[in-house]
């Protein structure tokens, strides 16, 4: 299998199932090469007309379409419309992960089987109907990177565009993925980097990102003190599927339910475990709150700022979780106020997700915890000058160290984003400084390592601001781990900030960097 299947996730999968019947075959790399039945290299297809096969679309696939039209029509979020939709056609467990796999492979590997498909039509891709360009790329990805059978992957595709575009689109469809087919990835692969020079160019188009990101991931890598050579593995693990991780809320829930039901206990961090049963929405204690899905990079953050020793010592009794939408960190940073005895105000300004927040929080003692429906910046007045001990600024950002959760994520974003949201977090950090009382904490925390959302606006804000002195973030990081967490940590004057890697720490690439106000 190439890197964009769900299946070679960070952990290894217990019940990988061979849709289509077959053993998958492996080179002497245990990768998964996708020949057909022939074992001479040749694909073998159906021999049957294609109007003689199935009419019924395999409901999975149908699924999978559905979800790529919703992404490229109404701008929709896969992981939002998928179990929607996997939901309203019925699907088992089993087809439920292979629609999984499918729409989250297509997705990520856009990039890449675009370059392979404009290679086997005849015409420009957009010229093509938006309909079979996707129905393309679902063909593509089982052929190249899917344990599928070649027949199964084609004729399935062209029976499903059959039914849902016409006739005359599954003749194209049919003709284009046999040319596809003719090729393994790693062949196609190597053929399209044939003459760029330009080492992001050419990383860009291997593992299917686009190059301003290679780019912006390449000089992340070296500002947080790590290799350029590692980029490699780090575009990998962005097209990996994230394990499920969960969070026994402290005080609140417990890991049994889902230790009952297969789950692991997390490595990274405490009342953590890893998830890979299925439907999440079967634990009791996740439909009631008590456990939460949450990524180990974010429970880490949170628990970095609510463990850390306040500098001077005193008064902890009031946090702030400034952009708290939709309210994964302040469901934790509640759960752990409550038990140091404090009380958390959750703020978050789009009334909708507030409205998020507030669910999330449903668990935890209601008298500990209050939701606040305002812009951040607005905590830099003079009303709430030194009111907090602790405060958490998970800004908003990029994204770019969740790639891997959000699969189309990277073909929306553009660098002007970037430069946008620096001038918000910039804002957001001055008003969490104001907000914080003199020796309290405030935590500066993004899912992007991109230098210009991280080491830029901590730089920016210690060149601008006396009074803010930066921690150290990597021991307080290390103190809310498990044993065993390295390579986070870049010292900085005399405090750190530390930075999570997907291909190091198997976590979103969270940054965080925890400062104190001195004056
Ligand atoms: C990275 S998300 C926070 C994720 C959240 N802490 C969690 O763990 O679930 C950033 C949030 O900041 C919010 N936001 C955007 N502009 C803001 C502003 N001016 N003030 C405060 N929050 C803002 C967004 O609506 C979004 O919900």
């Amino acid at each position: 299998m190439s890197e964009f299947g769900q299946g070679r996730s960070d952990r290894p999968r217990r019940n990988e199932s061979n849709r289509g019947g077959e053993s998958p075959r492996r080179n002497d790399a245990g990768r998964t090469r996708n020949r057909g039945g022939s074992g001479n290299g040749a694909r073998q297809f159906s021999a049957s007309a294609p109007s003689a096969r199935n009419r019924r679309a395999d409901q999975a696939r149908l699924t999978a379409f559905e979800v790529l039209r919703a992404v490229d029509e109404h701008d929709a979020y896969a992981n939002l419309v998928l179990p929607a939709r996997i939901r309203e056609h019925h699907l088992d467990r089993r087809d439920a992960g292979f629609a999984t796999e499918l729409t989250y492979g297509a997705l990520r590997g856009q990039g890449l089987y675009d370059a392979i498909l404009a290679r086997c039509v005849d015409r420009p891709l957009d010229q093509l109907d938006p309909a079979v360009l996707d129905a393309l790329r679902l063909g593509a990805h089982q052929l190249l990177a899917m344990r599928v059978p070649s027949h199964a992957a084609l004729d399935e595709t062209v029976s499903l565009a059959r039914m849902v575009i016409g006739a005359g689109a599954s003749g194209l469809i049919n003709a284009v993925l046999r040319k596809v087919s003719l090729k393994d990835i790693e062949t196609w692969s190597s053929e399209l980097v044939e003459g760029i020079d330009d080492e992001n160019a050419a990383a860009a188009l291997v593992h299917s990102h686009p190059e301003w990101i290679v780019r912006a991931l390449r000089q992340a890598l070296v500002a947080h003190g790590r290799d350029a050579s590692e980029l490699t593995d780090l575009l990998a693990a962005d097209n990996l599927a994230p394990v499920v991780n969960l969070v026994a809320l402290p005080g609140v829930g417990f890991l049994d339910e889902a230790l009952d039901q297969g789950a692991e206990y997390g490595t990274l961090v405490a009342d953590s475990a890893y998830y890979q049963g299925g439907d999440i929405a079967r634990l009791a204690s996740v439909r009631e709150g008590s456990t939460r899905v949450q990524d180990a990079g974010s429970q880490l953050v949170a628990r970095a700022l609510a463990g850390i020793a306040l500098p001077d010592g005193g008064e902890d009794s009031y946090w702030l979780d400034l952009c708290a939408g939709p309210g994964g960190k302040a469901a934790l940073l509640a759960a752990l106020a409550t038990i140091h005895g404090a009380r958390l105000t959750a703020n978050e300004p789009a009334e909708h997700r507030a409205e998020l927040v507030s669910k999330a929080l449903v668990a935890i003692d209601p008298d500990t915890w209050m939701i606040s429906v305002r812009d951040g910046r607005e905590y830099g007045d003079e009303e709430f000058s030194g009111g907090y001990d602790r405060v958490m600024v998970d800004a908003p950002c990029s994204g770019l160290g969740a790639l891997r959760r959000r699969p189309e994520s990277r073909w929306r974003k553009t660098p002007k984003d970037v430069a946008e949201l620096t001038v918000l977090q910039g804002q957001l950090l001055d008003a969490a400084l104001s907000a914080v009382r003199v020796g309290g904490v405030v935590a500066y925390v993004t899912c992007s390592p991109h230098p210009a959302e991280t080491v830029a606006v901590v730089d920016d804000l210690l060149a601008r601001n006396k009074n803010a002195r930066l921690l150290d973030t990597g021991a307080a990081l290390e103190a809310a781990a498990l044993p065993g967490l390295t390579g986070a940590t870049r010292t900085v004057g005399t405090g750190s900030t530390i930075q999570l890697w997907p291909h190091i720490h198997r976590t979103d690439a969270m940054f965080m960097a925890l400062f104190t106000r001195t004056a």
